[in-house]
């Protein structure tokens, strides 16, 4: 019931619609400290039954006005159930939401057909144009990691690519005493290097990782120069610097309760949000697979260690949502320090 509004924000899903499986949503409205980026980029949103009562100390706004204000389309008393049990035989499909009511099925139909995610650069259409150091307070009463709370503050300098990067890496990273400097998708690795970061962080990010080669190619530049740290998007587009190849799951990963296998063989619960992935097979020998998906056996996380990279394919971020990923943010902030 609560986190639509971090899926809202979440610049990974540019251009897509999201079902709420969850009956009821807007329960505690939209406030201002839990956005994921600056502006709503979710293509639109279905919803069984909108809350009427907003209730939350922390709600400066309820979501029906957000959407309005920023020009998303919501539509609830929509059957959620029934559609979800219609995904989970086809998968993810294209759809249409209109109040064009004179337009036919078959050119709604046309509409949806039309569209695909396979193929195109969605993080340009997502990223910062300028540099820019990170400096929003962290929020010390939120904290739950004793090594974040002990940590020193701005003692590692971390660029950030941003690919649609989400807010709360940030604030992991700061709270884990890094000082961030976020950058465009398309910075060349010279310059990225040239700002002498002690880790660079490839963020999470909307679309197909084989439509972004540049991303690829700054990643193949930096790669065994300094610690990499690879999250969702940045372990699609690290995958393929390695060597190896994406490709679009026929059931993508929503959602905050996702099993995933880590390398001691304690089981995560984490959140996701991918719908392409790295294909294990095609990896050279040097990568070791680390985290698996226990649903689908999908490759969920990778170690590089002779060029210090890792990667993760989920949100160990994630906020609402499972903390037992959060130790990512400490062991790349391990590494960083290793190579100090
Ligand atoms: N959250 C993300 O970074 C999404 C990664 C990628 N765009 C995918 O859909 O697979």
């Amino acid at each position: 019931m609560s986190g639509y509004q971090e899926i809202l924000t979440d610049p990974s899903y540019a251009g897509q619609f999201v079902l709420f499986t969850c009956p009821e949503i807007g329960n505690v409205g939209i406030n201002v400290e839990d956005m994921e980026s600056t502006k709503a980029h979710m293509g639109g949103m279905l919803v069984r039954h909108l809350s009427l009562n907003v209730s939350n100390y922390r709600s400066s706004q309820s979501l029906p006005e957000y959407l309005e204000q920023q020009n998303v389309i919501g539509i609830s008393d929509v059957d959620t159930r029934a559609i979800t049990r219609r995904l989970r035989d086809t998968g993810c499909l294209n759809g249409v939401i209109t109040t064009e009511s004179d337009k036919t099925d078959e050119e709604l139909v046309a509409m949806a057909r039309d569209w695909t995610i396979v193929g195109k650069d969605m993080i340009s259409t997502v990223s910062c144009s300028e540099p820019y150091e990170w400096t929003d307070p962290t929020g010390e009463e939120w904290e739950w990691a004793a090594a974040a709370k002990a940590s020193k503050k701005g003692s590692l300098h971390v660029v950030a690519y941003d690919f649609g990067v989400k807010h709360n890496i940030m604030r992991r990273l700061a709270a884990f005493g890094c000082r961030i400097t976020v950058v465009p998708a398309t910075m060349p690795a010279a310059e990225v290097l040239a700002l002498k970061p002690d880790g660079v962080l490839f963020s999470n990010g909307p679309g197909d990782p084989s439509a972004v080669p540049y991303a690829v190619d700054n990643a193949k530049e930096i790669l065994g120069k300094l610690p990499v740290f690879g999250i969702c998007m940045g372990h699609q587009v690290l995958g393929q610097a390695f060597g190896g190849e994406t490709f679009k799951l026929k059931f993508g990963h929503h959602g905050g309760n996702h099993p995933v296998r880590g390398p001691t063989g304690a089981v995560e619960i984490s959140s996701q949000n991918h719908n392409f992935a790295v294909d294990p097979k095609t990896l050279p020998a040097d990568v070791e697979v680390t985290h698996v998906n226990l649903n689908d056996g999908t490759c969920a996380g990778m170690i590089y260690p002779a060029l210090k990279a890792m990667t993760i394919q989920y949100h160990p971020e994630a906020s609402p949502g499972p903390h037992d990923s959060d130790g990512s943010f400490e062991t790349f902030v391990e590494m960083m320090k290793a190579g100090k």
